[in-house]
């Protein structure tokens, strides 16, 4: 997202303007699968150690990808952003090379727990367990390389996506913070009941909905003269099931940890006065 346009905190933390990024997130992480999909599953990339003699690297060919990728993307500011988050160690990246933008105070991060939430493990673990050998074709084409670029992009973008989490969560709590802050201080915090408070069952069921419609428009086949194509397995070029599943069984339950991990931390360093005064507006 453009923090830097100007445009006030109000609009950008406002859930109509985070959740049209998600939506339009959903077309960058469809059209990138099907980018993906265009190799073989490619499993050597993925297993550890699979190309130790010539990379002097105990990781996989892909978390050597995402290593050296990022440390580039590092050196220019790229996780200094609010959106971005690394799948390598941020003490593993170089510094970057020019000062950071000054972004708006978008997140409630003070300093001891920033960063407070990331997830990319867990995604980097069920985009290579589930998501990649769901939508390619099995067995090797040696297309290491391509393949792997693309894994990235597709990473980059689940991650992007699914930290914004962290977005709507803040526009959530600043929208009501009296629902929340009793289950926040709470011991333990009562994680269910955030879990509850955050989860709109008619905002995702329209997403599944919507997501398969595009993956069956964006995945379909034209010929030369834009006639729609049949494919004969039906599939075209991705298997729009996979593209469903992977949102109702991943991104979206994903996300809802990131808003709640979020939550846990959003009152540390907060005031006592700032608290009283926050459930008073009840
Ligand atoms: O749009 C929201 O309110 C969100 O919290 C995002 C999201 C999603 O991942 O798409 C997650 C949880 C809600 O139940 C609905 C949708």
């Amino acid at each position: 997202m453009n923090f830097t346009t100007g445009a006030p905190v109000s609009e950008l933390l406002s859930l109509d303007h985070i959740r049209n990024q998600l939506i339009r997130l959903e077309d960058t992480i469809i059209f990138l699968l099907i980018e993906r999909a265009q190799f073989a599953h490619n499993e050597k990339i993925y297993k550890p150690g699979a190309f130790r003699p010539e990379l002097e690297f105990d990781g996989s060919w892909l978390q050597w990808f995402l290593f050296e990728i990022e440390s580039f993307h590092a050196k220019a500011r790229r996780y200094t952003s609010p959106d971005e988050h690394p799948f390598t160690p941020l003490n593993l990246l170089p510094k970057p090379i020019i000062a950071p933008q000054s972004y708006p105070s978008l997140l409630h991060r003070p300093a001891a727990t920033h960063p407070s939430v990331n997830v990319n493990s867990r995604i980097l673990d069920f985009y290579m367990n589930k998501i990649s050998p769901g939508i390619c074709a099995p067995g090797d084409d040696g297309n290491y390389g391509s393949a792997a670029t693309r894994d990235v992009e597709v990473l980059q973008a689940l991650s992007r996506r699914i930290h914004f989490g962290m977005f709507v969560s803040e526009s959530k709590f600043l929208d009501a913070p009296h629902d929340f802050i009793p289950h926040i201080l709470s011991t333990p915090p009562n994680t269910q009941a955030l879990a509850d408070l955050i989860t709109k069952p008619a905002v995702e069921a329209k997403l599944l909905v919507r997501l398969a419609n595009k993956a069956r428009v964006y995945g379909g086949e034209m010929d030369a003269d834009g006639r729609v194509v049949e494919s004969s397995d039906r599939k075209g070029k991705i298997d729009m099931e996979q593209v469903v599943s992977m949102y109702r069984d991943y991104v979206i339950p994903l996300t809802k940890d990131v808003e709640v991990d979020y939550l846990l931390h959003r009152l540390d360093g907060v005031s006592q006065e700032q608290v009283e005064l926050w459930m008073k507006g009840r």
